[in-house]
C-alpha cells in the first residue's frame, strides 16, 4: 500500500508548539519503528476499528493508520487537534478525532461492532480507564483487545501471580479472571520525550471465557476486602463479608492464609460461593 509522506514527528511538535504538559501526562514517542512495533501487537489491524486514547501529536496514531486501522482517537488537549487534522487528511476516511476526556466517554457509543483499544495512556488516568474497561457483568466485552502502555511497575501488577506476592493484588485478579493478560514489550524511559522517571511496558489483554456463576461485583467485593488488609489472615480480612468464612470452609481454603497466597481461581471460587 502507498503510504503518505509524513513530516518527522519532532517537526510536527515544533510547528504546532506542542511542548509536553505534565498535568496531562504527556510523554511523547517519536521513534516510528518502535511505534510500528507497538501497532503490530494487536495483530492485523487492516480494516479494523481501533480506539486510541490520548493521540497527542499523533505518533502512535500514524502507526495505527499505516497498519490500515480505522482509528477513533479521543484527545483532551486542544493544541493537538491541528496536527491530528493533518493526519486525517493524509489518511482520508481513516481517522476520527474526538476532543474530550476519555474518562467521560463510553466507547460503546462510538462503535457498532468490535474494536481494539490501543493507547500510550496518560499515566494519571491509565489505571482508572483500564479497570473501567475490565469491569461490569457483561462479558465478553465489545473490545477485542487492549494494548496499553503503563509504568512497568503497574504492568507487573497486572500480570502478577501469587509467585510475586508484592505485585499480586486486585489489579491482577481483575485482569486475569476472565482475560488473558501478558507483558508484550518493555519500553525504556529514554524512548519518551520528555523521559518519565520510571520504565514503561505494554500490556496486551484479550477477553477469555467468564467463569460460570460468578458476579463481577461480588469478585470485586472479595478482592477489595482481602487485599484491603493484605497482611492479615483471611479469617480477619473477610470477616465483614457475610458468608465468606463459611465459604472458605466449604472450599477447604485455610482461613489462616493471606490474600496474596490465593490464586485467581481460588478468588473466583470464593466469589462463586457468595454469588446468589
Ligand atoms: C503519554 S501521552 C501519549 C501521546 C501519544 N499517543 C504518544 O504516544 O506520543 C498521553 C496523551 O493523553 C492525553 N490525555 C491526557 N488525559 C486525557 C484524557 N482524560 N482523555 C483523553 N486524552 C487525555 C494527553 O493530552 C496526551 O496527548
Amino acid at each position: 500500500m502507498n503510504q503518505p509522506d509524513l513530516p518527522p514527528l519532532r517537526d510536527v511538535i515544533n510547528r504546532h508548539g506542542l511542548f509536553a504538559t505534565k498535568a496531562l501526562g504527556q510523554n511523547f514517542l517519536f521513534d516510528e519503528q518502535l511505534l510500528d512495533r507497538i501497532a503490530a501487537i494487536p495483530g492485523k489491524l487492516k480494516g479494523q476499528d481501533v480506539l486510541e486514547v490520548g493521540p497527542g501529536p499523533g505518533g502512535l496514531t500514524r502507526a495505527l493508520l499505516r497498519a490500515g486501522a480505522n482509528v477513533t482517537a479521543i484527545e483532551m488537549d486542544k493544541r493537538c487537534l491541528p496536527a491530528l487534522a493533518e493526519l486525517s487528511e493524509a489518511f482520508p476516511g481513516q481517522l476520527t478525532v474526538i476532543e474530550g476526556d476519555a474518562t467521560k466517554i463510553d466507547p460503546a457509543t462510538l462503535f457498532a461492532g468490535a474494536y481494539h483499544i490501543v493507547a500510550n495512556l496518560p499515566y494519571n488516568v491509565g489505571t482508572a480507564l483500564f479497570t473501567g474497561w475490565l469491569s461490569g457483568e457483561n462479558w465478553p466485552p465489545q473490545w477485542a483487545s487492549l494494548t496499553l502502555m503503563f509504568q512497568l511497575e503497574v504492568a507487573q501488577r497486572i500480570i502478577a501471580t501469587p509467585a510475586d506476592p508484592s505485585a499480586f493484588g486486585r489489579l491482577a485478579v481483575l485482569a486475569q479472571w476472565r482475560s488473558a493478560a501478558k507483558l508484550a514489550m518493555k519500553v525504556h524511559r529514554s524512548a519518551f520525550t520528555p523521559p518519565p522517571k520510571v520504565m514503561s511496558a505494554i500490556v496486551h489483554v484479550t477477553p477469555a471465557d467468564m467463569p460460570q456463576g460468578v458476579s463481577a461485583r461480588m469478585l470485586e467485593r472479595v478482592t477489595e476486602a482481602a487485599f484491603g488488609q493484605r497482611r492479615k489472615m483471611l479469617r480477619q480480612s473477610l470477616k465483614g463479608l457475610p458468608g465468606a468464612l463459611a465459604a472458605l470452609e466449604r472450599l477447604g481454603i485455610d482461613p489462616q492464609r493471606r490474600a496474596e497466597t490465593l490464586n485467581v481461581e481460588e478468588f473466583v471460587a470464593i466469589a462463586r460461593e457468595l454469588t446468589a
